[in-house]
């Protein structure tokens, strides 16, 4: 029978088949950071139970570390007690850990891939939505929560339903100055916040097929953000030379991996890529966007009176008039990271438009590497003399950052940011902070300009 790629990863992944409830499917690979991982610890400890593949659970600190400096003291006690326990758990169970400091430290989905732990046809979990990232290699990755990280860590099963199959099909060629971002937001635009739910989203058509690979790491980043399970690509020639390493077998095996002729999807979304622009978001949901040459909507135009509301009250939260131009938004912050766009393209694609420029007085621009590794890669390349050169804030040290307020980094009450990150509800970057998702290019461009902007505009 034909298969999709999900399928065909699920079924030689599944130990015992649970019918119409779970399945138990076994793990290739978990990753833990220092939020989640302190309960699933306690409960293991509680049961006497030990990790039972630690080689294949790997550990980084990301969501609350400084950022300007490795050696920094946190002034937060209660974050550093945080990293220690991490530090503790690890060591106790035998679990390698990158901590500040280390050359391979930075946010737990920037770095699997970085450590070459992420290959096609793998099932990966983490304590973490953003765990759809690592579907760009043609692996089943996906958060989970912290009893069922504990069951992984006893047992290397997972008990999970099996998800339905969705198809995001983008034909045709992204223009020119178009980003896997602006495409990410485009489609949840189009699909809205909550279409994804319960299945796995296979990208497909000729403008994934296109990306590169840190591209389809940005679009699978954010399939959480329409509510999809996971997020996957099919691995291919892009996919091989990326990763580098790819045997005769290796190579015929990833050639399976990929959905089948005739196989069925339950939901299939297809969009065009030639028409798409640079897109930015205005509400506090992903799926409030627009074209950077477009207008804050009107709520009252809205039929459906749900979405009005919404609509109503993020204009409230934004402090934005509908009918506004977007490229009329004065921002205060820019702020170019995160394990959506700081990996050493997003870097380059931002410098790129720095080069030669400044950011605009009264605005902060702060950049923060998605990785150790990025960061001095972007040193050998003289990214960080182009970032100082424009007046932005180059970090010493990677981490999450400003993405989600859980360190030292945020924003102000009221303050509006330029964000690459892929979360913008109320708060997310700090009590009564705004956040408008963009790719790098535009959060390049907004810096510069003082307001929301694409390269193409200065
Ligand atoms: C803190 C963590 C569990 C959370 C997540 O699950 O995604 C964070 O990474 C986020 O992006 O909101
Ligand atoms: S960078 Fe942001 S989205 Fe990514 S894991 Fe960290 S907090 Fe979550």
């Amino acid at each position: 029978m034909a298969e999709t790629l999900a399928g065909k990863i699920w079924r030689t992944h599944t130990v015992r088949s649970g019918g119409a409830g779970d399945d138990l499917l076994y793990i290739d690979l978990q990753l833990l950071h220092e939020v989640n991982s302190p309960q699933a610890f306690d409960g293991l400890r509680a049961a006497g139970r030990r990790v039972r593949r630690p080689e294949l659970t790997v550990g980084t600190e990301d969501h609350t570390t400084p950022t300007r400096s490795v050696h920094a003291l946190d002034p937060d006690p209660a974050r550093r007690r945080q990293r220690s326990l991490m530090a503790a758990n690890c060591a106790e169970f035998g679990i390698p850990l990158h901590r500040l400091g280390d050359p391979s430290q930075g946010i737990v989905h920037v770095i699997g891939p970085e450590l070459g732990l992420v290959r096609p046809g793998m099932t990966i979990v983490c304590c973490d939505s953003h765990t759809t990232t690592l579907g760009a290699f043609g692996a089943l990755a996906f958060g989970i929560g912290t009893s069922h990280s504990e069951h992984v860590l006893a047992t290397q099963t997972l008990p999970i339903r099996r998800p339905k199959d969705m198809a995001v099909v983008v034909d045709g060629r992204l223009p020119a100055g178009v980003t896997a971002k602006d495409l990410v937001l485009a489609v949840i635009a189009r699909t809205g916040v909550a279409a994804g739910h319960g299945h796995v989203v296979e990208y497909r058509g000729q403008a994934v097929a296109d990306l590169s690979m840190e591209g389809r790491m940005t679009l699978c980043n954010m399939a959480i953000e329409m509510g999809a399970r996971a997020g996957l690509v099919a691995p291919d020639e892009v996919t091989a030379a990326y990763l580098g390493d790819a045997t005769a077998d290796d190579e015929a095996y990833w050639r399976e991996l990929r959905t089948d002729p005739g196989a069925r999807f339950d939901q299939e979304v297809r969009v065009s890529a030639a028409g798409l622009r640079p897109y930015v978001s205005w509400g506090t949901n992903p799926g409030q966007s627009v074209p950077i040459d477009g207008r804050v909507p009107d709520p009252a135009a809205l039929a459906d009176p749900g979405l009005r509301q919404a609509a109503e009250r993020a204009l409230r939260y934004m402090g934005l008039r509908a009918g506004t131009a977007v490229r009329d938004i004065a921002v205060d912050v820019v702020f170019l990271g995160s394990c959506t766009n700081a990996r050493i393209e997003d870097l380059r694609a931002a410098a790129e438009v720095l080069a030669g420029r400044k950011v605009a007085a009264g605005v902060r621009m702060v950049v923060v590497p998605g990785s150790a590794r990025v960061r001095r890669q972007a040193v050998r390349e003289g990214l960080d003399r182009v970032f100082a050169a424009a007046g932005a804030d180059f970090r010493a040290a990677p981490g999450c950052s400003m993405c989600v307020a859980l360190g030292e980094d945020r924003l102000e009450p009221g303050e509006r940011a330029a964000s690459t990150t892929n979360r913008n509800f109320e708060g997310r970057q700090g009590t009564g902070a705004r956040t408008h998702l963009v790719s790098p290019p535009v959060a390049a461009a907004t810096a510069v300009a003082g307001t929301l902007a694409a390269p193409s505009d200065l």
